[in-house]
């Protein structure tokens, strides 16, 4: 069943949708579907307009254009409904550190009308499940960052929402903490029926959605399962130490017709099959190699592969470097 052009059916389901600030086109008309009980997720550089979409699904931000449904719902014309159905995680914390983790939750119980009878029960099951049941009693002003980000978590299932918004879960955390509240949403997807929306800049991160789109400068670039992406790359990273780097790309480009940069200190290049790549290269290449290495694509090189830079150089300068042209205008 279909309404405004969007599925009913589906857990999010975006057509055209828009978002400008004054002359910034934050948002430039994106189109996708979550599915019910898929984790997908949003990844793309800072300024990328990851959290203007979200802010939009979460009825936080009007649309300049275009539809969106959540849990069946028009975000512009129905957005009591909406937010009745999502928890949000936002960047910021908005928990209140005067008062305990059990009290913030108590609150925010009261604020979605959770039956009195049934909040006890699912207090202890969302506190359980981000591993602070015995810190219920804490202040929150008390708690570390990602304890607090835990909390924030738990606050955001205890309605028993379908949708799950997490906007930067593990940003500004420890790797440890960062891999624990995957851990937790790890969890999540076997212990709720509920759909979850996410949105990151880590590429390891993204490894654990299902599906992710990969979004720059406030377009969808592509949309698909992270292996499927890696696949579609279809070249392989090799990685060699030189005595002579700026001779080995010349040589490369040359001999071999590849182009290849400095990476982490090493020539780096990609092409198609490297385990076949790499005997032709001692052979051919004319100066001493040290040592080798080749890996399959991860998600860096997917975006590389996508948008033409690494989500770092495009935060920091919004270009890529020449080798990652290359790899993008081979596509
Ligand atoms: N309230 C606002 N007023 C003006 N411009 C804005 C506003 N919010 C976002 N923008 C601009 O819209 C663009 C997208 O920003 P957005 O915050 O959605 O990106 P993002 O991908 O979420 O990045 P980050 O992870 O840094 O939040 C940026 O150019 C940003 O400067």
């Amino acid at each position: 069943m279909s309404v405004n052009g969007g599925d009913v059916n589906a857990a999010v389901a975006v057509r055209g949708l828009r978002k400008t600030y004054g002359k910034v086109e934050a948002v430039k008309g994106v189109d996708f579907e979550v599915a019910p009980g898929e984790v997908f997720g949003f990844l793309g550089p800072n300024g990328a307009g990851k959290t203007t979409t979200i802010s939009m699904l979460c009825t936080l931000a009007t649309p300049t254009g275009g539809t969106a449904l959540v849990a069946g719902h028009d975000i512009v014309t129905e957005r009591d409904a909406v937010r009745r159905n999502i928890g949000l995680v936002f960047q910021e914390p908005t928990l209140d550190g005067y008062l305990t983790a059990e009290q913030n939750l108590r609150f925010h119980a009261e604020l979605y009308g959770v039956p009195k009878d049934l909040v006890g029960d699912r207090m202890r099951q969302v506190l359980d499940m981000v591993g602070l049941w015995d810190r219920r009693d804490g202040k929150v002003m008390t708690f570390s960052g990602g304890m607090k980000r835990r909390l924030e978590i738990a606050r955001g299932l205890l309605h028993s929402p379908r949708v799950l918004f997490l906007d930067e879960p593990t940003v500004g955390l420890d790797p440890q903490t960062r891999s624990a509240i995957w851990g937790y949403i790890g969890k999540l997807r076997h212990s709720e029926d509920i759909t979850i929306f996410m949105t990151t800049h880590y590429m390891d991160e993204a490894e654990y959605c299902d599906r992710i789109a990969i979004i720059d400068h406030g377009e969808i670039v592509v949309i698909d399962s992270p292996e499927a992406l890696k696949a579609s790359v279809g070249k392989d990273r090799v990685q060699i130490q030189t005595g002579d780097d700026e001779r080995a790309m010349a040589l490369l480009k040359e001999n071999f017709g590849v182009e290849a940069a400095v990476r982490e200190g090493q020539v780096t290049f990609a092409v198609p099959s490297g385990e076949e790549f790499v005997p032709r290269l001692f052979a051919g290449l004319g100066v001493p190699i040290r040592s080798v290495s080749v890996s399959r694509p991860s998600l860096d090189d997917v975006f590389m592969s996508y948008t033409g830079s690494t989500i770092r150089d495009a935060e920091s300068s919004g270009t890529g470097n020449q080798w990652m042209r290359a790899m993008a205008r081979g596509r």
